[in-house]
């Protein structure tokens, strides 16, 4: 059977990555898909400004909504503290395998759950299944149509709390107009926009930062 494209991108991070260091992992994927085969990973530039607000939150519980091959997983476990945790939801069961071996191979498995499956269903069963209370980030980087019915179930379970921290990608390109219509004019949100690029290419994009005022 022809190898995917994120099988090749896996197997050209076994090869080419250094074992159980995630920043190597994190460069060696950006190497691969900047070079040769464009993919949807969050990427360098608005990589950093991730990793920045992850630095100002400081969070303990994580939810990521779209692993896709991990690569916002690992950059994500890199920053956190040895007690946090990131949960990641993936609905599609290849891109889900794909991400748990590259997971491992960054020897970040233990700060990172995948959860297969699709967020509507699974987000209400955070608690009862994953012993989450409620949530310090959330990083929203799924189908673009699912931002705003996703945030409003974290809303309606109780996921939320004074100073949750949601970050959006691709507020610009692919686009997310609902959610942003919806987040930029409720008042329990506090927004900020940072614009930068789609990864690999010099077309724009913005992240979307919302925090939850309770
Ligand atoms: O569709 C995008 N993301 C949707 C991701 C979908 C993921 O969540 C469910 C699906 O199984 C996949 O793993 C996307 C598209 C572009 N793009 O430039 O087209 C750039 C990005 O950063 C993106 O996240
Ligand atoms: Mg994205």
């Amino acid at each position: 059977m022809a190898q995917s494209k994120e099988e090749r991108i896996l197997n050209f991070v076994l090869q080419n990555a250094v074992r159980g260091d995630p920043q190597s992992v994190v460069d060696t994927i950006d190497k691969y898909c900047s070079q040769k085969e464009w993919a949807m990973n969050v990427g360098a530039e608005k990589g950093l400004i991730l990793d920045k607000i992850l630095e100002e939150t400081k969070p303990s519980v994580l939810l990521e909504l779209g692993t896709y091959c991990g690569y916002s997983a690992v950059r994500i476990a890199r920053l956190l503290k040895p007690s946090a945790r990131l949960l990641t939801i993936e609905f599609n069961p290849d891109f889900a395998a794909i991400a748990r071996q590259m997971i491992e191979f960054a020897g970040v498995q233990d700060k990172v759950k995948i959860v297969e499956g699709s967020s509507e269903t699974i987000i209400p069963q955070l608690k009862k299944k994953h012993e989450v209370d409620t949530l310090d980030f959330v990083f929203l980087d799924h189908w673009k149509d699912r931002y705003l019915p996703d945030t409003i179930l974290l809303l309606d379970h109780g996921l939320l709390r004074k100073g949750s921290v949601i970050l959006a990608d691709n507020v610009i390109f692919p686009g997310a107009p609902e959610f942003i219509k919806y987040i930029r004019n409720n008042n329990r949100f506090e927004c900020t926009n940072y614009p930068s690029y789609v990864e690999y290419m010099k077309v724009k994009d913005a992240m979307e930062k919302a925090v939850f005022v309770g």
